[in-house]
């Protein structure tokens, strides 16, 4: 499968726990001018029973043996969906239109992008968004210390052609709507390119 034969894109956003992946996603469902599937991964690994177990300390599901939480530390394993979850969605990812909303996005093959959005959140915004959630101190400070880093920007761009990755930053409503609306144009524009194609 190559984007070519999709009749839509598929467009993966991600980025850290409490960037505004899930609410982006909502939004671009909402207003894009083609129908997209908006898949939370997360939910679908929980809906699925696709986790192995749930670790009570982290407050997160498991898949494999990998954590699905989102980790800094370089010795702690990287995260790795299962085989079936990607065979799950291949089919779908196939037919095109699709929104994968997930803290991280390196399990997905490279041919199943067409449009990477990576969002990034201050540091201090971004405590206090998952303090609302009620994260446990340790979850916060991790997630934390991976924005500041970059983990998941540098993992998208290590796993996806550079002009396909776009970071986007999402602190305020403003950013929200000039992001979706930015995303909005770059679907019109991929349906031109891509009108007449089989
Ligand atoms: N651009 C933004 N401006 C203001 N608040 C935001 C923005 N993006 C997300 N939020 C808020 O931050 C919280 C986490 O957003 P959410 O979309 O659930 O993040 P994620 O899916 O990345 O974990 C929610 O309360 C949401 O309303």
């Amino acid at each position: 499968m190559s984007s070519a034969s999709r009749q839509a894109p598929v467009i993966i956003i991600t980025g850290t726990p409490g960037t505004g992946k899930s609410t982006h996603a909502q939004l671009l469902a909402d207003e894009s001018p083609i129908p997209l599937k908006n898949i939370n991964v997360g939910e679908w690994v929980k809906e699925r029973g696709l986790y192995e177990e749930y670790d009570q300390e982290w407050q997160s599901y498991t898949v494999d043996e990998d954590r699905v939480c989102l980790f800094v530390i370089a010795a702690t394993p990287v995260p790795t969906p299962t085989r079936q979850l990607l065979d799950e969605l291949e089919p779908i990812v196939a037919d095109g239109g699709v929104i994968l909303d997930w803290h991280t996005c390196e399990a997905f093959p490279e041919r199943w992008a067409d449009l990477v959005v990576v969002l990034r959140c201050d540091h201090s915004k971004l405590w206090e968004r998952l303090e609302k959630r009620g994260y446990p101190l340790k979850k916060i400070q991790e997630n934390n210390e991976a924005e500041i880093m970059q983990v998941v920007l540098e993992e998208a761009r290590s796993s996806y052609p550079a002009e396909i990755v776009v970071e986007l930053s999402s602190e305020g409503m403003e950013d929200l709507e000039a992001n979706i609306a930015r995303i909005v144009e770059w679907i019109k524009i991929w349906q031109k390119q891509h009108s007449g194609e089989t």
